[in-house]
Order: C-alpha cells, then structure tokens, then sequence
C-alpha cells in the first residue's frame, strides 16, 4: 500500500517511521524546507526509547506525483485546507484519506476535496515530539481508532487497519469513533488552551482548586454541544478519563504551550475550544468558558503578532 504522510510533523514522522520499518511504501511530504533538507542530507533521525536513522523520501506536497493508496493527514489543524490543495494530483478516485489530527470538525474541511466513501476519521494516542529539524523523539506506546464515515469504505477501512498494524500502531476499527474523538478534544481543551494561558504543566494547572472549576464547566459545555450534535458523552466517564490523563501528563507542557509560549507559533484552538463554541453558538448552548478561552488565545496571539 503505497502512503503519503502528509504533513510530517512530530506525529506524521512517528507514522512513516514505523510503516517504513515494517517495509511499507511510505513518502513524507512537508513544506518546512530545514527539515526537509536534514532529513534528505542526513536521514530521519529517532531519539527517545530506541535511536535509530532511516533514509525514508521526504519532499514538498508539490513535488508528489505517484498516485497513493492511502493518504495519513498530520499537518496542525489550520494547515489542512492548504496541505489538501497541494495534495490534490496525488488523490484519485480509490484514495484512502485518514485523518487522525487533534480537534473537532476536520471532517467537514476534508469533504471539500474528498469523496465520504474514501475518508476514514480517527483519534490517536501515540505521541512524538520534533527536537530538531529531521530529529523526532519517540517514546512510549499509542493506538489508534478509526472508522469509515461511510459505511461503504468499511471493508476498504479494515485492510488498512491490517497494514497499520503490520507497523505495530495498534489499531482498532471503532463502529463509532466520534465519541473517541470528542473525549480527546476534551483533554485537549481542557489542558492546552489553560496551560498555555497560566504558563505552566498540566500538574500545576490541575492542582489549583479554581484550575479544577475551570476544567469541570469546559468539559460541561463540550457534553453539552456534542450531545446535541448527536455524539453520545457521558460527563463522569469523560471527567475520569481528563483526570487520569492530567496525572500520567502531569509533568508535561501541553503542545499548546510549547506552540505558543516556548514556539510563538499558532495555535488549534479555533479547532478545540473555539469549534465548541462556534457549534454551541449555532445550537444555541451557551459556551461561556470555550468562548473566553478561545479569545485569551486569540490574543496572546495577536500579542505575541503571529496572527494575520
Ligand atoms: N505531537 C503529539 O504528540 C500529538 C499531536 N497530535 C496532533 O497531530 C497533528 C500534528 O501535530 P504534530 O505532529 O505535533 O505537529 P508539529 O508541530 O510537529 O508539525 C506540524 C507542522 O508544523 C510545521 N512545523 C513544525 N515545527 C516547525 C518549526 N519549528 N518551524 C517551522 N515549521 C514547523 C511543519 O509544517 P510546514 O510543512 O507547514 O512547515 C509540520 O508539518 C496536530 O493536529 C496535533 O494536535 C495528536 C496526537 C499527539
Ligand atoms: C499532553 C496532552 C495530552 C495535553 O492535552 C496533549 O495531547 C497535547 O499536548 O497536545
């Protein structure tokens, strides 16, 4: 199965790097040309659990030409609608397209360039961190759950959870990924926007007593708008998950922190807390908290001039 990962990132090289060592046809596409050019001079590099350098491809998405089998989307959020124009002479019409980044709604940017029966939509745990251009550290393990948003592609669906496995992903084809979605968005939500505003770990935030009350109505009001999009949430079980997560990630600064803060680099928060509060607007959910986080984020990125 011949897979372009595009937008070869942290995440995109973790996913190349493990189907080109379990012998797959993989090609990296990216438009950071520094990166681009370590990883063309001097191989990927992988730091982390194990060190390892592999001469994977690696080119800019205007340069692809072969047609590809399957398409992994891991480009940030808001660089999705350009990456699938730049992508558009590589899809036809058998493509597999997978989109597994963090947030909520890509779906509805994909069906602009994707047909439904060929878009698989997903939510991962795996992580990865870019140290250095053509430099990635891999640690720990992950999954991945994905599902076919129509049920036709489902047969197709299940062949390529096989070849992801064959790359030790840990793959499972859910019957219904959204509310997997939804729950990662919530970790999401409640932990990189307020980080990143407090600058401080996930420990630090989640430790505060008024930190806990903030986290408590975000998630209150993601339940709210997806179960009034007709995802199936339930609050405890979503809770427990965030609280869990903030003790095994206590330690970190969440991406948002290290985008913004350390990076001054945009942000997805229009994708998390934002596109709650957008959809919240639409169905008349009040989203006071999503909407006040998304605008603090706003402006330290118009602080920090990094906005357009
Ligand atoms: N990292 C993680 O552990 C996880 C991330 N995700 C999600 O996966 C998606 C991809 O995330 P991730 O791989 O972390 O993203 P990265 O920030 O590592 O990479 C995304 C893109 O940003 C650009 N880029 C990154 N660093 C630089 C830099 N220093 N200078 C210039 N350009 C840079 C590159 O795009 P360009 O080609 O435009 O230059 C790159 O393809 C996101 O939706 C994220 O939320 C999901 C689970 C875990
Ligand atoms: C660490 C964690 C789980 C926090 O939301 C994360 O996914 C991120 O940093 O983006």
């Amino acid at each position: 199965m011949f897979t372009y990962i595009a937008g070869s990132g942290a995440m995109g090289c973790r996913f190349g790097y493990q189907l080109y060592k379990a012998d797959q046809e993989v090609v990296l596409l990216d438009m950071w040309e520094d990166h681009i050019k370590a990883i063309q001079e001097n191989g990927l590099k992988i730091i982390g659990d194990q060190e390892d350098c592999v001469h994977i491809p690696i080119m800019r998405p205007e340069e692809a030409s072969r047609k590809a089998d399957l398409v992994i989307l891991f480009t940030k959020a808001m660089q999705l609608p350009d990456m699938l124009e730049k992508i558009r002479q590589v899809i036809d019409q058998d493509t597999k397209v997978l989109c597994l980044l963090n947030g909520l709604g890509h779906e509805d940017v994909i069906k602009k360039y994707i047909p439904e029966h060929n878009i698989l939509m997903g939510v991962t745990v795996w992580t990865a961190g870019l140290k250095t251009p053509g430099t990635v550290l891999l640690t720990s393990t992950g999954a991945v759950n994905l599902q076919s948003i129509d049920p036709k592609g489902e047969s197709e669906a299940l062949k390529i959870v096989e070849v992801l496995n064959k790359a030790h992903l840990n793959v499972t084809y859910d019957a219904d990924v959204l509310p997997s979605i939804w729950r990662k968005a919530c970790v999401n939500g409640t932990m990189n926007s307020t980080c990143a505003l407090e600058d401080c770990t996930i420990g630090e935030f989640f430790a505060s007593e008024a930190g806990l009350r903030i986290v408590h109505s975000i998630i209150h009001e993601f339940v709210m708008v997806g179960e009034a999009t007709g995802v199936k949430l339930d609050e405890q079980a979503i809770t427990d998950y965030v609280m869990h997560t903030s003790v095994v990630a206590g330690s970190h600064y969440p991406s948002m922190h290290q985008d913004l803060i350390q990076n001054h680099r945009l942000t997805e928060i229009d994708y998390i807390n934002g596109a709650v509060a957008k959809k919240g607007d639409l169905l008349n959910i009040p989203t006071p908290y999503c909407h006040m986080i998304t605008d603090l984020i706003h402006a330290k990125e118009d602080i920090l001039k990094i906005r357009k």
